[in-house]
């Protein structure tokens, strides 16, 4: 499969490095890293290692792919989706975290997969990954239900030896991770604590309630995540990944940008499309973003 990594940063590398064994990658990156991959190829290194030489390039559009893998962070997918209407693509599967899929698929005229991803990756110096743990990753139509394309996407996932599984629920798992990453993100980042912190302090209670209005204006969009089973996955990854430090948090120690955006506050913007206040979500992304305009980010 010709395979496009738009966005190759941290997550992209790895998932692109592991493909390119066995398929034709492309990682559309920043420079050093693209001229370091393009000229000596690309380590693997922690969990899983490997060296390989995706081909690797600055050049945002004229491409030709089968599948583009979007993996910028979430607020850079409308711009990935404008440069992506400028290449002749197959299919596009994000495996970013938060909504983005409806931004590219506004954008896009080729069909649009969802993605989660749980691999681990940290992008150590240019032409250097790591995989901090080994997850997997799901995908699956965007509304829901069997499809041939993310099978045959599943397949050649597969072949390379990744984790992938193809999934007729995809509306659910996605709201879920939404909820998950609305309640643990937030909280760790503004309270500036690994995920651990959270079990059985105040500060749970708060993530609780972000996951829980979560699970409702998920319902409201149709898609069947009653409020137990949003807490328990919470409590789920809070326990599998107490030694983490969210994403969010880690954006904030390096006083980068937040996917605060996609994540408490795409919460917030489609409860308002249905007349519900989400007052959680609502104080979480107003109190990220006052820290990221603070910060010069926004
Ligand atoms: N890292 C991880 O372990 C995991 C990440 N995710 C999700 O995956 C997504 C990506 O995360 P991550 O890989 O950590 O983020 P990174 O910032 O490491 O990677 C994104 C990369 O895309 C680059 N980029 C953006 N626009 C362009 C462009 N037009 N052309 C070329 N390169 C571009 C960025 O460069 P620049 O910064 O210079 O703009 C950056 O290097 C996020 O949504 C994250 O939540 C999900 C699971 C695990
Ligand atoms: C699952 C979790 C919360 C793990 O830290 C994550 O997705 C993130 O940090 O973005």
């Amino acid at each position: 499969m010709r395979i496009l990594v738009f966005g190759a940063g941290s997550l992209g590398t790895l998932v692109g490095g592991l493909l390119a064994p066995v398929h034709d990658v492309t990682l559309v990156a920043r420079d050093p890293h693209a001229a370091r991959v393009s000229s000596a190829g690309l380590d693997i290194v922690g969990a899983e290692s490997a060296h390989v030489s995706p081909a690797a390039t600055t050049t945002e559009t004229g491409h030709d792919a089968d599948l583009a893998l979007v993996t910028v962070k979430s607020f850079d997918t409308a711009a990935a989706a404008d440069a992506l209407a400028d290449c002749d693509v197959g299919a596009v599967l994000s495996l970013q975290n938060g909504l983005t899929e409806e931004t590219l698929a506004s954008r896009l005229d080729a069909p649009v997969l969802a993605g989660t991803a749980t691999y681990g990756a940290r992008l150590v110096e240019p032409g250097r990954i790591e995989c901090t743990g080994v997850g997997r990753i799901v995908l699956g139509a965007l509304d829901g239900g069997p499809d041939p394309l993310a099978e045959r996407v599943g397949k050649a996932f597969r072949d390379a030896g990744l984790n992938a599984l193809v999934a007729t629920d995809m509306p659910r798992r996605r709201w879920e991770k939404l909820a998950v990453n609305a309640g643990i993100n937030a909280v760790t980042a503004l309270s500036r604590v690994e995920n651990g912190a959270l079990a059985g302090d105040d500060a749970s209670e708060l993530a609780h309630r972000a996951a829980r209005e979560t699970a409702r204006v998920a319902r409201l969009e149709r898609v069947s995540l009653p409020n137990r089973v949003a807490r328990e996955a919470l409590d789920r990854v809070v326990e599998k990944t107490a030694a983490n430090r969210s994403s969010m948090l880690q954006d904030v120690a390096a006083e980068k940008r937040t996917e605060v955006d996609a994540i408490n506050g795409a919460v917030v913007d489609i409860a308002a499309e249905h007349g519900f206040e989400v007052p959680t979500n609502r104080t979480l992304a107003a109190l990220l973003r006052a820290w990221e305009r603070g910060a010069g980010l926004r």
